[in-house]
């Protein structure tokens, strides 16, 4: 297939990239590098440096594009509560220009990076595509309106959509002489900002919160290796189907408190991480837990590196060989 990837520099995006040339697609990338790195994007993919409001330039009928795969965004939470204005341009303004220009041209697929933010504090666990949907930051409303967005495109103008909502994306792609993994600036994650601290980078890690209604008071999150994650981005275009719009939770299945996160990064790195205590950060659920059921059961997809010390070793293979110099 002809494909887009908008926001192909970006972490998610430039593996699942890797992984669509690597199965034989021709692909196009389309991203303005606000946030991405030129050095992730794919050599044997084109590249068009522009922001995804503009993606009419490249979306033509001519074009012949099979489908789009729609990573571009802004991603940080916290971000989103004291910028929100960034985060509706950003995300729901540009998603929607992105649907016209597909419309527009008459490409028949599109698969959206949805996020478990939409759920807010869940009122399951862990979290069906059924559950309510009740955002607590601005990241996962303006995200939540693009789905929706999708849903009325698929069932107007027989759109083949699939959103797919994932957990916490963890680790890095390393295979061969391609290593690909987070590196946001500044940093917002929590494992990349533990693993800056084991490295000596920075002088300790605060936890937002320790007063949540979890085993030890800080949040709980469910981390899935981004290659896993990729994987699952070409099990849902062959799996997407004109007039549909396919919804699908990406994520292990078992929570970790924050400090337990910690402490794989210890275990995994073999060096202190010293943490300091400080208020909750707006806008963050206490708990996010994916069940994946439905994505195993009609995708078939099998995640092969679920165990949360496994991503955190490939973080810090990534870390060590990216920001330290040495393998
Ligand atoms: N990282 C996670 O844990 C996570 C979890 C759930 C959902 N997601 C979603 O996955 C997608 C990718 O996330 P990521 O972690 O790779 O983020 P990232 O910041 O590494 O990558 C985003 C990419 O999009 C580009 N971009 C942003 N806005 C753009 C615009 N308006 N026009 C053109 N390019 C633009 C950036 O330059 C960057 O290359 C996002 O849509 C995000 O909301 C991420
Ligand atoms: O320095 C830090 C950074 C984070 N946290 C906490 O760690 C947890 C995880 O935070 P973070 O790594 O920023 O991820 P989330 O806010 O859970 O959001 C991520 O995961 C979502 C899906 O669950 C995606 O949609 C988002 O794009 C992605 O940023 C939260 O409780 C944070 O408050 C800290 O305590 N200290």
């Amino acid at each position: 297939m002809k494909l887009l990837v908008t926001g192909g520099a970006g972490f998610i995006g430039s593996v699942v990239t890797r992984m669509l040339l690597d199965a034989g697609h021709e692909v196009v990338v389309l991203d303005d590098l606000r946030t991405g790195h030129r050095e992730a994007l794919a050599p044997d993919a084109t590249h068009v440096e522009m922001p995804v409001h503009d993606a009419g330039r490249v979306l033509t009928r001519e074009a012949g594009f099979d489908g789009v795969l729609h990573f571009a965004a802004l991603i940080a939470a916290g971000e989103s509560m004291v910028k929100p204005e960034l985060y509706w341009h950003t995300n729901t303004v540009g998603s929607l220009a992105l649907i016209d220009a597909v419309r527009a041209a008459g490409v028949p697929r599109l698969v959206f990076s949805s996020t478990a933010a939409v759920y807010g504090n869940p009122t399951e666990l862990p979290i069906p595509e059924t559950a309510v949907k009740a955002p607590t930051n601005t990241y996962g409303a303006t995200k939540l309106a693009v789905d929706m967005a999708l849903t009325s495109e698929a069932v107007g103008h027989g759109l083949a959509a699939v959103s797919l909502r994932y957990f916490n994306v963890a680790g890095a792609h390393l295979t061969g002489d391609v290593a690909l993994g987070e590196r946001h600036d500044p940093e917002t994650h929590l494992i990349p900002i533990a693993l800056e601290v084991a490295a000596g980078r920075r002088e300790k890690l605060q936890l937002f919160g320790d007063d949540y209604p979890t085993a030890d008071g800080t949040c709980v999150r469910d981390y899935i290796h981004v290659a896993d994650l990729a994987r699952a981005h070409l099990l849902a275009l062959d799996a997407a189907s004109g007039g549909q719009h396919r919804i699908y939770n990406l994520g292990n299945g078992n929570g970790f408190t924050n400090r337990q996160v910690v402490e794989v990064v210890r275990e995994v790195t073999g060096h202190p991480v010293p943490v300091e205590m400080a208020p909750r950060r707006e806008g963050d659920p206490a708990e996010l837990v994916a069940s994946s059921a439905l994505a195993r059961a009609e995708l078939g997809w099998v995640p092969e590196k679920p165990t949360l010390h496994d991503m955190v070793a490939d973080a810090w293979s990534f870390y060590r060989t990216h920001h330290l110099g040495r393998p």
